[in-house]
């Protein structure tokens, strides 16, 4: 008979193409967001410089592959260092087009195939450059005990939210993936106008 006695919040198990994870969802603190989730491999009750990456949502990217972004290629990468390490986590959150959702992502497209850059287009549909609040990373990460992470991140900004919310950033591990030509003014823009430390190119191998 199949226990049905289910503890709050207990962990499945996630076999992917990467390797053996398990997961966990959380209720939305606000009603009607969706659920964070944390894909996370090893136990990491009490330890320090765990390898962990906050990963936005993107439809686009993380399901469809879209090589309009690199998410999906950033995504993959930190799932395998994950899994060769043997522990980490990614902490999904829901932060759709850097939280203005995916309606107004695609607006922002729309105008980006007319010649605006990413920061450009946000601005003229006078929608944030970057909505997005992480004090979910905050929780996911006390309920799973960790004590101090080393963020695998290129964006600055990133690492400085989550120091003000209280998380001890170790170090930075860098994450670059995938660059094409579909996605190349999108780096260069996440380069040169939101300081993300990025170095590649397709063609010269660096960004210039
Ligand atoms: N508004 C907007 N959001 C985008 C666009 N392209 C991707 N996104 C969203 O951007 C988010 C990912 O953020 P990025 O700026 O690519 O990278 P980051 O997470 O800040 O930094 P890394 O940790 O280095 O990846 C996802 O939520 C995507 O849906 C775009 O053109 N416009
Ligand atoms: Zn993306």
């Amino acid at each position: 008979m199949a226990q049905t006695q289910i503890a709050e919040n207990q962990s499945i198990q996630l076999p992917t193409l990467f390797g053996d994870f398990m997961m966990k969802a959380y209720d939305p603190e606000v009603l009607g967001e969706q659920p964070t989730v944390v894909i996370f491999k090893g136990d990491l009750q009490g330890r320090e410089d765990v390898l962990v990456r906050f990963h936005s949502e993107c439809l686009t990217g993380d399901i469809f592959g879209s090589l309009r972004c690199d998410c999906w290629q950033q995504l993959q990468e930190t799932l395998k260092m994950i899994h060769e390490e043997g522990s980490g986590a990614v902490i999904y959150l829901r932060q759709e087009g850097r939280g203005i959702d995916l309606v107004n992502k695609l607006k922002t497209y729309i105008l980006q195939e007319q010649g605006y850059d990413t920061v450009e287009a946000n601005v003229a549909l006078d929608l944030p450059v970057d909505a997005r609040e992480d004090s979910a990373c905050l929780r996911v990460l006390n309920d799973l005990g960790v004590r101090s992470i080393r963020l695998v991140t290129n964006n600055p900004d990133k690492i400085e939210k989550a120091r003000e919310l209280g998380i001890e950033v170790t170090d930075r591990v860098e994450i670059e993936a995938g660059v094409c030509d579909a996605n190349e003014r999108y780096l260069q823009t996440k380069k040169e106008k939101m300081g993300h430390f990025l170095k590649k190119n397709q063609q010269e191998g660096f960004l210039i």
